[in-house]
């Protein structure tokens, strides 16, 4: 039997996001292109040496990007969409950023989430245009490893059938030609990489444990046996992740050398299949057995079994041991937090922490005589602790989570009684503006948090001047002509950081940085105790804003789905248990809010959809209790106090049961960049409450023209009643420029008015 330890992927973003901040300085037009393309190759090759340094046998490359990988894989195709004006040839700088971001005349590509984890790709989009390789990216960085290091590393790609699926504008119409176009280039990119010396080349296929129907599972068999006889020379890994292998007895025999799979998301179906069907004799396993997704060490005793188990009902003369997944979804080194709680500190594993489990696994697994010793204690020991920590033991919180009963998720009246009192109590116009919550957060406003947060500033200081800011806001809205209005969120970093920061339960990290999307960040709370409201945490900011104005400002707050789906959560207790002790302790600040007279409240809860299982079989279940722990924060209000929830970075389309059930008054959703498709879904499921669509992209500089808006909102108007109609942007806008965010909004208002006109117009005639 031989071992061998890789990883399917590693962190790009460095340990002090070195890369991120490279890029934004590049966009900022303060780094020459020559000097970008240095300082990125110096992360690229740092990444190859810290994977030699902690010993791993087979170093993967190809797992680097400018911006994305499904980006990458597209534009690496000439996958670019028309409105670029793309001439073809080599893909420069400027032109892939377009597709990443927008420019000035051509709206960027659909950003949407990779299956279930929380960072977000960007959608290729197939409008039939002639394809060809325009470089072949993943052999310079094979060939820039190798003249560095010396190593023949593993090249990774996003498998052909996970990247044809996952394109915008395949269709089981498209398919043929699609897939005709795009099979002899990726044959080219496997062919040019065995001639140079490539040895595995690693396949990445997440869509394979998706539900798969009959005419899917026949499509990746051709797919695979047109590389297979295209490229015989290839040695492919094919790589799964997130779940079990869907259609393990048909898949599992793919004309590949190796295959993929994880023992952590999917062990219970790996593993039932495992002893149903075996595996085939000539192909290597690679087990993904230490958890790719989640912070937490490993036991590696039982990891060890697990692996033996493995060994036993596989029969593998080969097996790799690796992460379940890629490790970008964690951050990268628990070495550099010092202020965090040593018993939680202790039981943590980051990247790095994971890789040092992966090789202490592989030489316990080698080391058949028992020469060595090997502790695996240790981990047991930091895992014990942390379970007997006091943080842990907060007997009130048990037993309110176990007395919770279903009248508690609803609200007092039905939605039509509530929509009457509520026109009633805030008589607002026709297609009422707002926006999502957060302003820009400008650099002046980062620079006052981080002094504040070195003790330079007072907490005094600090207040006034998020005061004065709010204020300054106020008074733009005003001037916009806004409707509802918002204070804002300048006090806040993060939507869910700021939350945790106020409950019991959290801990919080000072570099454990993880990307989200393009070069954007998220440190995620960590939650490990139980979780309870202490004090109030909205009330000062949102009374302040609400005794500025005669307008109504919106209360906002994170919902607990969100808290938790964007929080490294522990794992000891149910995710339901968590989610409602959070909706609990929620519930208290709604009424604390309710109280000091707001009379609009928003809960967001963009993470909703994020949580959804791979499989849809297993969707009803968390639908349950997530719907449920939105309904317990919110139900406690007066009729007259609506509630608004709201979304983005999601399909919409399959999704609007579960909105409907939220029992919100008012919902505000992403929908720009994908507007068509859910204006078609609206007309086959009606919805019936509030409804703001948002009207244009946030993530883009781009300022949207009025009439671009208008065209939006008069196809939007064909679907919804004009009384349940709201206006407003995609999401929250902090990390717009304030001009931006002006001139965009002041279009938006321009529009709204136009089409009261238009509507005022059409009634009385
Ligand atoms: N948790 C979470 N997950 C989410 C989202 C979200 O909003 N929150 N939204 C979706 C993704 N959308 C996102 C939208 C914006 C950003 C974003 O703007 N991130 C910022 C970081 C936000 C932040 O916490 N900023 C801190 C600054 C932290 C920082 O950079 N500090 C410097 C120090 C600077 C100095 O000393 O001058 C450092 O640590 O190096 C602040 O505002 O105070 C970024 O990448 O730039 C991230 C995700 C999905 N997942
Ligand atoms: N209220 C939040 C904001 O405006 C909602 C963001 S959803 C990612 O930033
Ligand atoms: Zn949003």
């Amino acid at each position: 039997m031989t071992y061998t330890s890789t990883l399917i992927g590693y962190p790009y973003i460095g340990e002090d996001r070195e890369w991120k901040k490279a890029l934004e300085a590049f966009w900022r037009n303060e780094l020459s292109e020559e000097d970008f393309e240095e300082r990125l190759k110096k992360i690229r090759l740092s990444r190859i040496d810290k994977q030699l340094q902690l010993d791993i046998d087979m170093v993967t490359i190809g797992d680097f990007t400018y911006y994305d990988r499904m980006l990458d894989t597209a534009l690496m195709f000439g996958l670019i969409p028309k409105r670029f004006n793309w001439q073809g040839g080599k893909v420069d700088l400027p032109t892939y950023y377009s597709v990443a971001r927008g420019n000035k005349t051509a709206v960027a590509s659909e950003m949407t989430k990779w299956f279930n984890t929380n960072y977000h790709y960007i959608v290729p989009e197939y409008e039939g245009q002639a394809l060809q390789l325009t470089e072949n990216k993943v052999l310079a960085d094979f060939l820039e490893a190798k003249e560095a290091y010396g190593i023949i590393a593993k090249p990774t790609l996003i498998g052909p059938y996970t990247f044809c699926k996952l394109t915008k504008g395949y269709s089981k119409f498209t398919q043929v030609e699609y897939l005709l176009a795009l099979l002899p280039l990726y044959t080219q990119v496997l062919k040019e990489l065995v001639e140079a010396g490539a040895n595995w080349i690693q396949l990445e296929e997440p869509s394979l444990v998706t539900t798969l129907d009959a005419a899917e599972i026949k499509l990746v068999q051709e797919i695979y046996d047109q590389l297979a006889v295209a490229v015989p020379e290839a040695k492919i890994m094919l790589q799964t992740y997130f779940e079990a292998l869907c259609a393990y007895e048909t898949l599992i025999s793919l004309p590949v050398q190796g295959f993929g799979l994880d023992f952590v998301h999917g062990y219970k179906g790996n593993m039932a299949s495992l002893r149903q069907y075996g595996f085939p004799q000539d192909k290597v396993l690679a087990i993904g057995v230490v958890n790719g997704r989640d912070i937490w060490r490993s036991n590696l005793a039982e990891v060890n079994a697990t692996i033996q188990a493995i060994e036993h009902l596989s029969n593998a003369a080969e097996l790799w041991i690796q992460p379940s997944s890629n490790l970008q979804h964690v951050p990268i080194t628990t070495a550099l937090e010092n202020e965090i709680d040593p018993v939680l500190k202790h039981a943590l594993a980051f990247a790095d922490e994971k890789i040092v489990e992966i090789i202490e696994l592989t030489t316990c697994r080698r080391d058949k005589e028992g020469t060595l010793q090997h502790n695996f204690s240790e981990s047991m020991k930091a895992i014990e602790a942390l379970k007997n920590h006091p943080i842990r033991q907060n007997k009130m919180v048990h037993q309110t989570v176990q007395t919770v009963t279903t009248q508690d998720f609803e609200r007092h009246s039905e939605f039509t009684q509530r929509q009457k009192l509520q026109q009633q109590a805030l008589a607002l116009p026709l297609f009422p503006t707002t926006t999502i919550g957060s302003f820009p957060q400008s650099d002046e406003v980062k620079r006052n948090r981080n002094a504040w947060r070195k003790k330079q500033l007072s907490n005094e200081a600090y207040e006034a001047f998020i005061e004065q800011e709010t204020k300054r806001w106020i008074t733009i809205q005003e001037e916009l002509d806004i409707d509802v209005l918002v204070h804002g969120e300048f006090e806040r970093t993060d939507m869910v950081e700021y939350f945790g920061e106020k409950l019991t339960g959290f801990a919080f990290t000072e570099k454990a940085w993880v990307v989200s999307y393009g070069s954007r960040c998220v440190k995620p709370p960590i939650i490990y105790g139980d979780v309870a409201w202490a004090s109030p945490i909205t009330v000062i900011e949102s009374a302040y804003a609400q005794s500025l104005t005669m307008r109504f400002v919106k209360g906002m707050l994170t919902g607990p789905v969100t808290i938790l789906n964007w929080s490294f959560v522990r794992d000891d207790l149910s995710r339901k248990d968590v989610a409602y002790q959070i909706a609990l302790a929620l519930r208290k600040e709604v009424e604390a809010l309710e109280k000091a007279g707001i009379s609009i409240i928003q809960v967001d809860e963009p993470a909703l959809r994020e949580g959804l299982p791979l499989r849809k079989e297993e969707w009803g279940a968390y639908l349950d209790w997530a719907v449920n722990s939105f309904k317990l924060a919110t139900s406690s209000v007066k009729d007259e106090t609506q509630i608004h929830t709201h979304m983005c970075y999601c399909e919409f389309n399959d999704f609007i049961e579960p909105i409907s059930a939220l029992d919100a008054d008012v919902i505000s959703i992403e929908t720009s960049r994908s507007h068509g498709e859910l204006i078609s879904s609206l007309q086959v499921n009606p919805y019936t409450k509030g409804i703001g669509l948002g009207v244009y992209d946030i993530h883009s500089p781009r300022v949207p023209s009025d009439e671009e808006m208008l065209t939006i909102m008069r196809d939007s108007l064909q679907v919804l009643d004009r009384h349940q109609f709201w206006v407003n942007p995609d999401c929250g806008l902090k990390t717009r420029k304030e001009t931006e965010t002006v001139a965009a909004l002041a279009n938006m208002v321009a529009a709204t008015k136009t089409l009261r006109q238009e509507v005022q117009q059409s009634i009385s005639r």
